[in-house]
């Protein structure tokens, strides 16, 4: 049973103790600090009580207890030592309707008394529910140690602002800041575990922008509890605008490979600014950008950059309904390839987390010309193609779906993806903006040795900065303007940055060959750590991964499309996430997205994560 706690004002309400030894002390001493009128009856009564009587602090009578005596009384407390007399006064008071506690019986009591933590004003009552007054005591002790004296100077100040906000008629987010800075400023509270600025900054952002962020998944809707914000971040951790740090495994959602400000790459990028920060005009590094990325890719032969995945697959799709001719394409559920309107159906990522299967403002004409399959599903791609083949211009997919979380293509789903496709006229779409340079230094196509016909690249490309690339046969790329009549253009394409970022990545992976064996090789460590963490807990998950992508669902079930993605406890991953928060790791906030590791997670790093899953698992118990 949950008890509702309240906050009374006993001033001048008389108050009857039975009983007077040490219990009935302690009871009567609160009473005095919250201003009751204290009447105690006892046949034997303690020397500090007597004292207290002897002040004119309270009233003693010196008798036996009879029932009759609450008469009058607005609350009464049973703490004498014969259970016979305190079960009376129970009885007494429960006919009487006078709330009634009694010492040591939560059974007989229609209230109990917290153990409180008193500052000033400020007043933090701890209940164990009456199961352990002991354990109340202990963590109103270790509050003891937290909260410091002074906070009641601090309420002071508070009670004054606000009554200078109200004359001042300061607007609702006026006062907030104030009361806030007021808080802060004191610096009482700073600590691990502050997240006051984080949450400040979401009030306010929640002002001006829609839900209080620039993309849904970062709202911490899932997960509960205010989004944390990010001041900074160097290899493998991130820390808060409140100074609390974190092992990071969101890493911008996977451009950050090297970990968070690569020596390389920060010099690049000051020495690139320093030299101008967009032209809209043609550089070197574009065409030096271009040139590594066929290298390393062989299939993208002919490519175009852009500012964003989304503009990479959407770019795409128009390329290749321009180069067949044809209007339909097929993507399959859960798999989420930016967020242009053809390709919002039925999509992975946010909108999995949000429930949205489609989302509102794409016309049902568009959302008619893409045709939705099930991953790693061969006989619904063959009939999909042996009923509307001819008219299909591409398949786009995910060759490793990392947008329901991550979920593994099957080989026969590979192979069927590049046949059916190619017998038919259409175009295969590797959409490899999370893969690219992620599973492989060639991608997911070089992991499984599939050549698609266009990849769409992204994240990784762009060192951190805002990039997108598409890209693949010549034939099929010479028909984007200007070589040819479909049409594309961006007045930040090629951005200097983006490319000077993008380029140093790259080079630091391909001079460091044992780069990819190593992030396979803790990854490996960090899931193996997650699934003996909840086995030994006794919580079924099933652990996706490939190379340094992975996500830990909440099903014992094996997870290998949308439909058994979906079967994750998402309740049991926002247990799970805040968990690991409170320590000092970050996980995407939502469950179907996937885990990354970068070149700068240590092995202490995994060491400390899977630490931090032990101590998880042991609420994650509670509430499975
Ligand atoms: N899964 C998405 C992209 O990879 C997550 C990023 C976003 O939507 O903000």
């Amino acid at each position: 049973m949950a008890y509702y706690p309240v906050m009374l004002d006993l001033r001048n309400k008389k108050c009857l103790v039975v009983g007077a030894g040490a219990v009935a002390y302690r009871k009567i001493r609160s009473l005095l600090e919250c201003g009751a009128a204290v009447t105690v009856i006892a046949t034997k009564i303690n020397k500090d009580i007597r004292e207290l009587g002897e002040k004119g602090r309270i009233v003693i009578l010196e008798r036996c207890y009879s029932v009759g005596d609450l008469e009058g009384f607005f609350m009464a407390f049973a703490a004498s030592d014969d259970p016979v007399v305190n079960r009376q006064v129970a009885e007494e008071a429960a006919q009487r309707g006078i709330p009634v506690n009694v010492a040591d019986d939560p059974g007989l009591s229609s209230f109990i008394v917290p153990s409180v933590l008193r500052r000033g004003d400020l007043a933090v009552a701890v209940s164990s529910g009456g199961k352990s007054p002991l354990l109340s005591k202990v963590v109103r002790e270790w509050l003891e140690g937290i909260v410091p004296e002074e906070v009641d100077d601090l309420i002071r100040d508070l009670e004054r602002a606000r009554a200078e906000a109200k004359a001042a008629k300061l607007t609702p987010e006026e006062k907030i800041r104030l009361y806030y800075s007021l808080i802060k400023g004191r610096g009482l509270f700073r600590g691990k575990g502050d997240k006051m600025k984080s949450s400040e900054l979401f009030q306010r952002a929640k002002k001006v922008m829609p839900g209080g962020v620039n993309s849904p998944v970062r709202a911490f809707g899932a997960v509960g509890g205010d989004p944390v914000f990010i001041k900074r971040g160097f290899g493998s951790r991130v820390w808060d605008e409140d100074g609390n740090e974190y092992i990071d495994y969101v890493l911008s959602w996977g451009p950050l490979i090297l970990g968070h400000s690569h020596p390389a790459v920060v010099e690049a990028l000051k020495r690139q600014a320093e030299l101008g920060t967009s032209f809209g005009a043609c550089t070197e590094l574009e065409v030096l950008l271009a040139e590594k990325i066929r290298e390393a890719v062989p299939s993208m032969e002919v490519v175009r950059m852009v500012n964003s995945g989304t503009e990479a697959t959407m770019s795409a799709i128009r390329l290749a309904r321009g180069y067949t001719g044809r209007n339909l394409i097929v993507k399959f559920a859960g798999c989420y390839h930016g967020h242009s309107d053809s390709l919002l159906i039925r999509a992975g990522s946010g909108l999995i987390t949000y429930g949205i299967p489609d989302s509102g403002g794409v016309p049902e004409d568009t959302a008619r010309l893409t045709l939705v399959a099930r991953y790693n599903d061969v006989d619904m791609l063959e009939e999909i193609f042996e009923e509307k083949g001819p008219d299909i211009a591409a398949v786009i997919v995910e060759p490793v779906a990392g947008n329901m979380g991550v979920v593994p293509p099957e080989e026969d789903f590979l192979r069927a993806l590049r046949e059916l496709p190619r017998k038919y006229g259409a175009l295969l779409i590797f959409d490899e903006v999370i893969t690219g340079f992620r599973v492989s230094y060639s991608g997911a196509q070089g992991y499984y040795g599939i050549e698609p016909d266009l990849t769409t690249l992204g994240k990784i490309i762009g060192g951190g900065l805002p990039v997108g690339v598409y890209g693949g046969r010549e034939d099929i790329m010479r028909c984007v303007s200007p070589d040819g009549p479909v049409y594309q253009a961006g007045t930040l394409s090629g951005n200097p940055l983006a490319m000077a970022a993008g380029l140093t990545t790259l080079e630091v992976l391909s001079k460091n060959p044992g780069l990819y064996d190593e992030l396979d090789r803790r990854a490996e460590r960090l899931c193996s750590g997650f699934k003996e963490v909840m086995e030994d807990a006794g919580i079924p998950v099933t652990v996706n991964r490939v190379c340094s992508m992975m996500t830990v669902f909440f099903t014992g079930e094996k997870v290998r499309n949308y439909d058994t993605a979906v079967k994750s406890d998402t309740r049991l991953y926002a247990v799970f996430f805040r968990e690991m928060l409170k320590q000092g790791v970050y996980l995407p906030p939502a469950q179907f997205e996937a885990f990354f590791l970068s070149a700068a997670h240590s092995d202490e790093d995994i060491k400390k994560t899977i630490e931090a899953a032990w101590n998880a698992a042991k609420n994650l118990k509670k509430n499975y």
